[in-house]
């Protein structure tokens, strides 16, 4: 029942693309092609000239077989000529060679293109995503978005080559169907009327399948999701210990089935429309074909002309359909194209202009939280609530709080993750939003409590804390020694050059502790002005955490340093602590200071102390 009512919510919000849309659609093919040319001008040219050679081709064929056929006829008959004959012959002989020739060409240029394109088009996806912001990314309108017109890489060059084909096959038309008219004008009549209706019949069911995918868009992302949590080294032990597996079964089968059955409705649709409009545009090539034998029985047309005719009118007749059919997949992937470009309309709000204030080499007073309240975006509730506070230059300052209080949230507001929805933070008396982002982000190292466990080689999940540093060994090596990671890395059969992680052939995964004396290692190879540790020690065992804190001292010299840490061991080795309840500042102070006006602090310290006893 369950997952009956939660089937029908996801279909609610769907909302087919409608034909408007569809056709508007088409305004970014344009674009597309000035895209396809900048990917490289002289293989663009190349296959575009190719195609336009390609295009006279089989009219010339076919022209070429009526000469030789009423040759053959006048020879029987003692009028002909037999060296034109062969001629001819020769000719054909040559055209076909060269069409051949051409065709690979076209094929080998359709590639080279598609993956010249589709490389740079995945690299400029991804630097756009890299500007946008993080909240941009915790909308799932956005990321149905980015999922779309990520997935859509290989759709992009199918669409390529399509545009290209359809251009060529406009030209070979144009020249077959100049051959109808000079011969028999009123077969080109016969052609649109056995064609049109299977275009239509085409473009309605592509139209009707591409809003079922569009629509379809989350679900298929729970599915993606459904599969992996399914089967994956990062979830198989919970799985199997919680028995989830038949529990995720279910759950995907039920959603797989709804769109399998919504897709096979349209699917078996298409199919017998199919059958049914087929059947007419042959009905309308026999009625030609009738046409032209009648005309040759009288008199009126060769024996080589009934020939071309009837030859050139069962290509046309395919040609057009291939065209128009192809015009309704290309409507569909300009749609996609739409996606595509949207996406690059989304423009970050942190902007990483090269126009704020260069950030201060060296902070002179520090931060200053005046009133700052933060609201998530979609969340009723404000996560920080008129906070005012100060972080002095050099200051060592501990957050401590429940969970849920909003530590993470202050740190991310710190390093303009997000920009507070209310009141404003100060660096050296300037509102952080005139400094230039980039900047400021590179004078702040930040590793969150949920730091992100890269599947890179040891030395780079180092190096990630300065990647432009990622072959200074000896830095490595020494941010290593400082965080203990040197004596994970150590063990390790490679070494720095491990790679760590099971997703790729042999990776060696790391213990929780392991793994956060890497993250630690990335503090120091960061080296920047301000330090933010969120949860540094929360894995290690005591004595890494005591080895750790030995070097705290070190790690934190001459710099602005936050420190957000549940355990009091680590608070103390704070200048001051700022603790924080319901996202509001409660009291700030000493650790001694603290203690002694008994507050909540003091409250929470005790607790966990009596805990050791
Ligand atoms: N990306 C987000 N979108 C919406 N709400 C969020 C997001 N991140 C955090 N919150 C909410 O904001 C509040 C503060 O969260 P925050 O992560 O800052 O707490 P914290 O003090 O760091 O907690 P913890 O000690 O558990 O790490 C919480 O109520 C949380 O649910």
């Amino acid at each position: 029942m369950h997952i009956v009512h939660w089937l029908k919510n996801r279909l609610k919000a769907h909302n087919p693309a409608s034909y408007f849309e569809k056709y508007r659609a088409f305004k970014n093919l344009p674009p597309f092609l000035v895209m396809i040319w900048r990917t490289h001008p002289w293989m663009a040219a190349a296959n575009v000239g190719l195609r336009g050679i390609k295009s006279v081709i089989p009219v010339s064929q076919l022209y070429l077989g009526k000469l030789i056929v009423d040759e053959v006829l006048a020879l029987t008959q003692s009028e002909g000529d037999l060296n034109r004959l062969y001629l001819w012959v020769g000719l054909e002989l040559g055209i076909t060679i060269i069409s051949d020739l051409l065709a690979r060409l076209i094929t080998l240029t359709d590639s080279l293109l598609g993956d010249l394109f589709a490389n740079k088009t995945s690299v400029q996806l991804m630097e756009h995503a890299g500007q946008l912001d993080l909240d941009q990314f915790e909308d799932s309108a956005f990321y149905d978005k980015l999922e779309r017109a990520r997935r859509q890489t290989i759709g992009r060059t199918m669409l390529m080559s399509q545009v290209l084909s359809q251009l060529q096959d406009i030209f070979t038309i144009l020249f077959l169907a100049a051959g109808l008219v000079v011969f028999s004008p009123w077969l080109i009549l016969l052609l649109l009327i056995a064609v049109i209706p299977a275009f239509l019949g085409e473009t309605h069911f592509n139209e009707k399948s591409y809003s079922l995918v569009r629509s379809w868009t989350p679900e298929r992302r729970e599915l993606d999701y459904l599969r992996y949590t399914g089967a994956s080294d990062e979830t198989a032990k919970e799985i199997k210990i919680f028995g989830l597996s038949n529990f995720l079964i279910e759950r995907f089968r039920v959603l797989s089935d709804k769109f399998y059955n919504a897709n096979k409705a349209i699917a078996t649709k298409r199919a017998w429309w199919g059958i049914v409009l087929a059947a007419l545009g042959t009905l309308g090539y026999y009625s030609a074909y009738v046409f032209i034998i009648q005309q040759t029985i009288s008199g009126s047309l060769t024996l080589g002309e009934l020939i071309f005719l009837s030859t050139s009118f069962a290509r046309l007749r395919g040609l057009l359909e291939t065209f128009l059919s192809r015009f309704s997949s290309m409507t569909e992937g300009a749609l996609y194209l739409q996606d595509f470009f949207e996406f690059f309309q989304l423009q970050p709000r942190i902007q990483a202009s090269v126009q704020g204030i260069p950030f201060p080499r060296s902070i002179k007073e520090g931060f200053v939280f005046e009133n700052v309240s933060f609201k998530y975006d979609k969340v009723p509730n404000y996560a920080l609530r008129h906070l005012s506070f100060t972080l002095k230059a050099g200051e060592k300052l501990a957050l401590v709080g429940e969970n849920g209080a909003g530590k993470t949230t202050l740190v991310k507001l710190l390093a303009r993750l997000y920009d507070p929805t209310e009141g404003r933070i100060l660096l050296d008396g300037r509102d952080l939003r005139e400094y230039n982002v980039e900047d400021l982000r590179r004078e702040i190292g930040v590793i969150f409590q949920d730091f992100v466990k890269f599947q890179l080689i040891a030395s780079e999940n180092i190096a990630v804390g300065r990647i432009e540093e990622k072959t200074q060994m000896q830095k490595i090596q020494h941010s290593a020694q400082l965080s203990l990671a040197d004596q994970v890395i150590e063990k390790l059969p490679q070494k720095y050059e491990q790679m760590i992680g099971k997703r790729f052939a042999d990776g060696v995964d790391l213990s929780g502790g392991q793994w956060q004396k890497i993250a630690l290692g990335r503090a120091y190879m960061r080296d920047s002005q301000i330090l933010i540790l969120d949860e540094p020690t929360a894995a290690l065992d005591a004595r890494a955490e005591f080895e750790v804190f030995q070097r705290f001292a070190d790690l934190t010299k001459g710099k602005t340093a936050v420190l957000i840490s549940h355990r009091f061991s680590t608070v103390r080795m704070a200048d001051r602590i700022l603790v924080i309840e319901n996202g509001a500042a409660l009291e700030i102070g000493s650790h001694e200071e603290l203690l002694a006006k008994d507050g909540r602090y003091a409250e929470l310290f005790h607790l966990q102390a009596a805990g050791y006893r």
